[in-house]
Parts: structure tokens; sequence; C-alpha cells
């Protein structure tokens, strides 16, 4: 056993060997110092964002670790170092100082800019091989890969050491770390828990699993541990976390579970607990930031593909053909710009980032006709979340929300088919047949595919990994293709939205050439001056696109009209 005060912290390896200072957003700068006392000053008081700084504007957002506020905690080697599997690794163990930049595409001047810890497996541990007791716990909507999430977290921690795991019938786990073995070992422990998400941690029922009987569940959609929205209380979290002597607690879900992830780390920390609080995230949506793309969202994409087949079969099969599919997507539209842009059978997708209307030039209606008139059909692509202002001008709102106090849309998909229905119905030139087609659920209840697969094994054991080594208060996510430690402020403090100056819903526009909407007011005087811009562009460039947006794609992807 390893003592913290002669081994050094894995912060202060950080601090002696690279960072000359740091930087409190409350404090500002401040002078370096012995790299213990600057650690302590750096570390928050009230958890207060734990930012380091380097040369040439080398800044680490850091992750909270117990040594942060308990003190002189023993420290033990790492028993995955007895692992043969991993021997001829040449340098297994992560460096201390090892970090991962937010941005890497950078100018030859410019400042080093945000990093965050890099995940993995590190030379000393905080807990002793029986020391740990972990919970697993899923909340949110279900997502292609939350099984395998569960098995690699409980075979990443059991693995040699075959012990029965105590599962909770709906919803978490409970495990010990045994003795040194090729990974981190478990052994069983109960819990009492009955219902899915959050609210199992202070309820009944269990059920016993075993690496063996999580063997095969990535092969399953949905969570065996169940999972809900709504009944976060953190206060009776922790007392359950506290009283049934958890020390790890893994907590798989969306942005609204990271938030709660976020209040059981600050009462765990307020209490003073050696307990890891460490998110995975989790949602189709894509919609939580700094991460490159949650888990299961490629799945998603994949299944979305078959709907998007079917509609365009449809639709051009039948003269005038209209195939609509809505997909999911609350208040990002992620997963309808990567269908749209795989499918390629997509002649306009409509996302919540990107506010359409249907009248008039430069609408829906109008665009329709247009792309009926040269094709004979067309698919068009919706996320839930579109049109929302337009279908609440129209249909009477109910603004409900759910248990957990997301809103509830209305139906665009359903609203949008009707409206197009009876716009060329009333016109009585254009005769159209529409399908409607909503797979909703389908896309986020079946297994992972490969890729996620292995996304997911890699988001388990780095989670894994850095409870180990002491860290908290932290979701495991990969950036820039890296795995890595970020702080849960940064996970919780905005929504990822699709942006459509960037490149890559010009890509899509490029790609469907749809309007872009941008113009219904016609009010903007900068979308005059692109419009005059864009109508000056060389032949062969398709300057019926008058967008912004658009104008950047002609320039990166020249279209002929
Ligand atoms: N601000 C918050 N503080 C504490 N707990 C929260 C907060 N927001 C949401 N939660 C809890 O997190 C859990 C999941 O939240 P939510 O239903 O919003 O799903 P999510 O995690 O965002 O996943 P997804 O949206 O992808 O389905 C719920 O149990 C909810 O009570
Ligand atoms: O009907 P439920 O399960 O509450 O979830 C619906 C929501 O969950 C999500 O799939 C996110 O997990 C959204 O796309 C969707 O709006
Ligand atoms: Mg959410």
């Amino acid at each position: 056993m390893d003592s913290n005060s002669s081994s050094p912290s894995p912060n202060n390896h950080a601090s002696t060997t690279k960072i000359n200072g740091f930087f409190h957003p409350k404090l500002g700068s401040q002078p370096a110092t012995s790299s213990r006392s600057r650690l302590a000053m750096a570390s928050p008081v009230n958890s207060d964002p734990k930012v380091v700084t380097g040369t040439a504007g080398y800044i680490l957002e850091d992750v909270p670790h117990f040594t942060d506020y308990i003190p002189n905690l023993p420290t033990y080697p790492n028993p995955l170092q007895d692992n043969p599997a991993y021997s001829v690794v040449k340098q297994y163990f992560v460096h201390v100082d090892d970090s991962v930049p937010q941005k890497v595409v950078v100018h030859k001047d410019g400042a080093r800019g945000v990093h965050f810890r890099r995940a993995g497996p590190r030379q000393k541990v905080y807990f002793e091989a029986d020391e740990v007791q972990a919970a697993i716990v899923t909340c949110g909507g279900l997502c292609p890969g939350l099984n395998t999430v569960i098995r690699e977290l409980v075979c990443g921690l059991h693995h040699m050491r075959a012990g029965a795991l105590k599962l909770n019938k709906f919803c978490a786990c409970f495990f010990q770390v045994s003795p040194p073995s090729f990974h981190y070992s478990v052994f069983s422990k109960q819990a009492l828990m009955p219902k899915g998400g959050y609210r199992g941690f202070y309820a009944r029922n269990t059920i016993t699993l075993t690496p063996k009987s999580v063997n095969d569940i990535h092969k399953r959609g949905g969570t065996v541990l169940g999972t809900s929205r709504g009944g976060h209380d953190t206060k009776k979290i922790v007392d359950s976390i506290q009283d049934r002597g958890i020390n790890q607690v893994y907590i798989i879900g969306g942005d609204g579970t990271q938030k709660g992830a976020s209040a059981i780390f600050e009462e765990v920390r307020r209490r003073g607990l050696k307990v890891s609080v460490v998110g995975i995230p989790k949602t189709i949506d894509n919609d939580i930031p700094v991460i490159d793309k949650s888990f299961g969202f490629d799945t998603a994409v994949e299944e979305a593909q078959r709907a998007i087949n079917a509609a365009h079969v449809e639709a051009e099969s039948v003269e005038n053909g209209i195939g609509v599919v809505k997909l999911m997507g609350r208040n990002s539209g992620f997963i309808a710009m990567y269908a749209t842009l795989a499918s390629r059978d997509v002649d306009c997708c409509l996302i919540p980032e990107s506010p359409f209307y249907l009248e008039g030039p430069g609408g829906l209606y109008e665009y329709i006709e247009k792309r009926l008139k040269e094709n004979g059909h067309m698919v068009i692509v919706i996320a839930e979340g579109a049109g929302q202002e337009l279908v609440s001008e129209s249909v009477q709102s109910m603004s409900k929300q759910d248990a957990s106090g997301n809103k509830l849309f209305q139906d665009v998909g359903l609203w949008i088919s009707q409206k197009i229905r009876d716009h060329f119905a009333a016109q009585k030139t254009l005769p159209i047949t529409l399908k409607y087609i909503d797979p909703t659920y389908m896309i986020r209840a079946i297994p992972s595919n490969a890729s996620d697969n292995v996304y997911c094994t890699l988001l388990a054991q780095s989670a894994v990994h850095g409870a180990m080594a002491g860290y908290t208060g932290y979701t495991s996510g990969l950036v820039n293709g890296r795995q890595t430690y970020i702080p849960f402020y940064r996970i919780t403090e905005r929504q990822n939205h699709v942006v459509i100056t960037d490149r890559m819903w010009a890509r899509l526009l490029s790609s469907t050439n749809q309007p872009s909407f941008l113009d219904s007011k016609g009010d903007n005087e900068e979308k005059k001056e692109e419009e005059a811009a864009l109508n000056q562009l060389p032949d062969g460039h398709c300057s019926k696109d008058t967008s912004l947006a658009n104008k950047e794609i002609n320039s990166i992807y020249p279209t002929t009209c």
C-alpha cells in the first residue's frame, strides 16, 4: 500500500511537470507555487471548475479527484499490472499528464486551447481490490448500446474472479472488487431497488446477475436494468448510496441524467464521501455537447435508413408520390441530418434548428411542386422537434411535459402530412399520393451495431479506469477520437445542436438541394447581400439556393443545378 503523503496524486504529477500556474474562473490567474499547494489552491471548495493552465495557452479543464477533498488517502498498485493480456503493450498505463485537445484544427500561432484529461488505466488506484461496491443506473429514453455498456462495466470490474452479482430487477447493480486479477474483479452485493432510473436508488427488489448472465445482453435492445424519467431526489439517492456503502456509481443517460449525476456528485462531495460519481453519456438525439457523438447514434441512423428506403420505394412507385418519415430528435436534428446524408434518397430534411415555412416563394409547398415536376416523387424527413411553432399555430397546444420536465411535442409528422395533402387537394393541379412513415421507437429499441458495440466497450472501460484512479464528477466521453474525462459542468451547461451555418448542414443542403428557408420574412439585409453575392456565382454553380449556408457549400462542393 502506498500512502498519499509519500506518493504524489495524479493531479500533482500534472502540475509539477507541465503546469506553471492555474486559472480559477473566480480568482483569475495565479502564480505557480509548489505542486502540492498549487493543487490545494486550485482545488475548488464548492466544486468550482478545476482549471489549470500551462504554456502557450494550454488549458486543462480537469475533473475532480478524491484528493481534492479527502486528505491522506492510500493508493494501491493497479491490479492490471499483472494482466498478461496487456503485458506486451509498451505503455499500457496512461501518463498522468496526458490530455486531449478539444479542438484539433489549429493555427500555427494559436493558443493550445482547452484540453481534457485522457482516460485510461493509471499505475495507482484508490480502491483496494476487495473494497469496490459499485452501482449502475440507466435513465432517460432507450438507446442502442445500453446493455453493452452495462455488460462491459460488469465484466470490466469482474472478469477473472467470477462472483454472483446481485442486480436489482429493474435498476441498479452492486458489486465488489475482488483481489487483483486480470481485470478489476467483482464480488456480489445485494441491491434493493424496484424501478429503473434514479427512482431505483430508493426502492426495493433485486435480481442476481453474474458475468455469465450479462454475457450476451449486448445482443438485446433496451436496458436490463430498466429506465425511467423523473424521480430524481438527490438527498434520497445519496442517502441510499451512503447506507449501502456504495463507492462507485456509474450513471448512464442523456443531458438530464448528467445533470442529475452532477447533483449527486456535489452532494457526495459535500458529505466528504469517497464515492466516484461517473457519467456515461447516452442519447440517440446526440444532444450532449463536447463529445464526438453519443453511443447508439450510429445504430439509430442506420435503422432510420430502413424507413427512408420504404418511403422512397412507396413514393417512386406512384405518380407524384411523397414519402414523409418522422425521426426522433427533440431539440436536435442530428438523426434526421445524418440519416438524410446517408440515404441520398431524401429531397428535404426538416430539423428543429432550421425553421421552415410552407406558403409562398422559397416555402415548402413551392419546393415540393418543383421537385414533383422534376422527379415525379420525393422523400421528406422531418425531426420530431421541427416546426413545432407552426404546429402550435394551427393545433391547440397541449404544452405538456414528461416526468423529467421535457416538453412533449405535437406529432409534426402527422401534421405536415395532412397540410401537404390539404394544400395539393385544394390546388387541384397536382394530385399527390402521400405515405407517412413513423418509425419512432424502432430506431432506438434495437441492439447496437458493431461499431457502437466497440464504442460502448471503450466508454465503459474508461469509466471504470477513472473511478479506480480516484477521479469523480466526470463524464467519460470521446473527444476527437480519444477517450477522456470531462467535468460535468461542461456536459450540462448546454445542449448540442446542429449549427446551420456549419459545413455539415451545408453538405446536407447541397445533397438535397432543398431551400434553406432562411428568407421567410424578407427582412434580413445581411441575407439579401448574400443573395446578391450568390447571384454572381460562376457558371456551373447552383444559384437557386441563396442562403448563407448554401453560399458556403457552393464554394466547398460546387453543384450543378
Ligand atoms: N436538472 C436536473 N437535475 C437533477 N436530475 C435531473 C435533471 N434533469 C433531469 N434529471 C433526471 O435525469 C433523469 C433523466 O432525464 P431525462 O428524462 O431528461 O432524460 P435524458 O437523460 O436527458 O435522456 P434522453 O433525453 O436522451 O432520453 C430523470 O430521472 C430526471 O429526473
Ligand atoms: O417517449 P419517451 O420514451 O419519453 O422518449 C421520447 C424522446 O426520447 C428521445 O428518444 C431521447 O432519448 C427523444 O428523441 C424523444 O423525443
Ligand atoms: Mg435529454
